[in-house]
C-alpha cells in the first residue's frame, strides 16, 4: 500500500520536533492544485500510531492526516495492521443475509418501533434535499441509560434475528471506537495540540454517542428523480465506511473556483446554502485494507473552518446490489464543541503572514442538541437523516 505523498510538514506539539516555522512555511506553502492532481485522495496508514515507539511514523501520519483535511476532508485509511480483512467481508455479508428477507421480516425491526432513528428503513424511506434516496438501511447508536422510545433518539436498538449478526456487528462496534480515539489523536498532532489540550478534546469523544449503520443499494433505476443516497456532509466527527468492491458508487465534491462541472445536472442536488457550484465529484471506490474516511461537520467547527466537512453522495448504476457499512465516530451526546485553540493559533499565524481579516469563528455546539435538530425532523416525518 503506497503512503500518501505528504505536501505540508507540520509542528506537531505532541511529538515536539520540527519547528513553528516549518509549520508556518508548511500553512503558506499549500499548493493550488489542478483537477487531475486532486482526483485520488490519499491513503494514510494509520499504524505508526499503533505503536507507542514509532515517533517519526507518527509525525508523518499526523501531517498526512492534517493535509487531507485541509485538501479534501476525506481520505483513505489503511487499517490492514489493525483489523483483519475478513471482518467488514464478514459484516457486508450478514447484511446481504438480512436484506434479502422478506419485506414483512425487515419491516419487524421497522425504524417506527422504536424512536425513529433505531432500526430498518425501507427502500427510499430517506429523503435527501426533497427527494428518496434509493437505498434500504439499518441503523444502530449507543445504547443508552433509561430508554425511552418516545424521545427521538432514546430508543434502544433493533438488531436482526439474522445469526451472529449482532455479536460480528458489536465486535466491530468496539474496534471502531477504538480506532475513532487513535485517528482523533493523530489529528490533534497534526493539527498542533500540545498533550493537555489533547487531554481536553479526548474528554469530549470518550464516550462517543456513536452510529452504526449497514445500507442496501439496489441499482438506481433508468431515469429515477433521485440518487442511491443525495449530496450530503456527515453532521458529526469521523465516519469510516467499508463498503464492498462495487466501483463508481460514492463520489466526492471537490470544491474548485474556476472549475465548471461538464453535466450541469450534477449539481442540481447541492445543498443551497453551499452557495459553491464550481468544482468536479471524483469517485471514492473502495481500496483493499482501508476504510475511506471523512470528517463531519464537528471537525469544522473544532478548526475554525480550516477543515471542511466535504459533500458526497452515492450514485450506484451498477447492476449488483451494492453493500456498505459505515460507522460515525462522534462526540459524547454532551460534548461542547467549539473552535480550538490549536486551530485558532495556526489561523493567526496564518493571517499574520498573509495579512488577511479576522478569522471567521463558528459557534460552539453542544453535540447532543445539535443532533436533535438534525434527527428531530425524521422524528416527526419518519425522513431526511442526511438532511
Ligand atoms: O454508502 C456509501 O458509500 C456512503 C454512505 C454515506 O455517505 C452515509 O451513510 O453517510
Ligand atoms: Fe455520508
Amino acid at each position: 500500500m503506497t503512503r500518501v505523498g505528504v505536501p505540508l510538514s507540520v509542528c506537531l506539539r505532541l511529538s515536539p520536533t520540527v519547528s513553528e516555522e516549518a509549520q508556518r512555511s508548511a500553512l503558506m506553502a499549500q499548493p493550488s492544485r489542478t483537477a487531475s492532481q486532486l482526483s485520488a485522495l490519499p491513503i494514510i496508514n494509520i499504524e505508526p500510531y499503533l505503536h507507542t515507539h514509532d515517533g517519526k511514523g507518527r509525525i508523518s501520519t499526523a501531517a498526512a492526516l492534517h493535509a487531507a483535511c485541509l485538501q479534501y476532508g476525506f481520505f483513505y485509511l489503511d487499517i490492514s495492521t489493525f483489523v483483519d480483512p475478513s471482518e467488514p467481508e464478514e459484516l457486508a455479508r450478514l447484511a446481504r443475509e438480512f436484506f434479502a428477507l422478506p419485506q414483512a421480516e425487515k419491516d419487524k425491526i421497522t425504524l417506527a418501533n422504536e424512536d425513529h432513528a433505531r432500526g430498518y428503513a425501507r427502500l427510499r424511506e430517506n429523503v435527501t434535499n426533497g427527494k428518496a434516496d434509493n437505498h434500504e438501511g439499518i441503523d444502530f447508536y449507543r445504547p443508552v441509560e433509561h430508554p425511552d422510545k418516545r424521545k427521538p433518539l432514546w430508543g434502544e436498538n433493533q438488531w436482526p434475528t439474522v445469526p451472529g449478526f449482532r455479536e460480528k456487528y458489536e465486535r466491530w462496534i468496539e474496534k471502531m471506537k477504538a480506532l475513532g480515539l487513535i485517528v482523533m489523536e493523530a489529528m490533534a498532532a497534526g493539527l498542533g495540540m500540545t498533550p493537555e489540550e489533547w487531554s481536553e478534546l479526548r474528554t469530549q469523544v470518550d464516550d462517543s454517542f456513536w452510529v452504526m449503520r449497514a445500507i442496501g443499494y439496489p441499482p438506481l433505476p433508468n431515469g429515477y428523480d433521485g440518487y442511491s443516497c443525495g449530496a450530503h456532509r456527515d453532521y458529526g466527527c469521523l465516519t469510516f465506511l467499508y463498503a464492498d468492491s462495487t466501483p463508481g458508487a460514492l463520489q466526492v465534491f471537490l470544491p474548485q473556483p474556476g472549475l465548471v462541472v461538464q453535466n450541469p445536472q450534477s449539481l442540481s442536488n447541492i445543498p443551497k446554502e453551499e452557495g459553491v457550484e464550481e468544482g468536479m465529484w471524483i469517485n471514492a471506490d473502495p481500496l483493499p485494507g482501508c476504510v475511506v474516511c471523512n470528517i463531519g461537520e464537528m471537525w469544522e467547527i473544532w478548526s475554525n473552518g480550516l477543515y471542511k466537512s466535504t459533500l458526497h453522495r452515492v450514485i450506484h448504476n451498477g447492476s449488483n446490489y451494492r453493500v456498505s457499512i459505515p460507522f460515525f465516530f462522534e462526540p459524547n451526546f454532551n460534548a461542547l464543541v467549539q473552535p480550538l485553540s490549536a486551530a485558532l493559533r495556526i489561523q493567526d499565524d496564518t493571517q499574520k503572514m498573509q495579512k488577511n481579516g479576522v478569522a471567521e469563528k463558528y459557534s460552539p455546539v453542544v453535540y447532543g442538541e445539535f443532533l436533535l435538530r438534525k434527527v428531530g425532523s425524521n422524528f416527526s416525518t419518519g425522513t431526511g437523516k442526511y438532511n
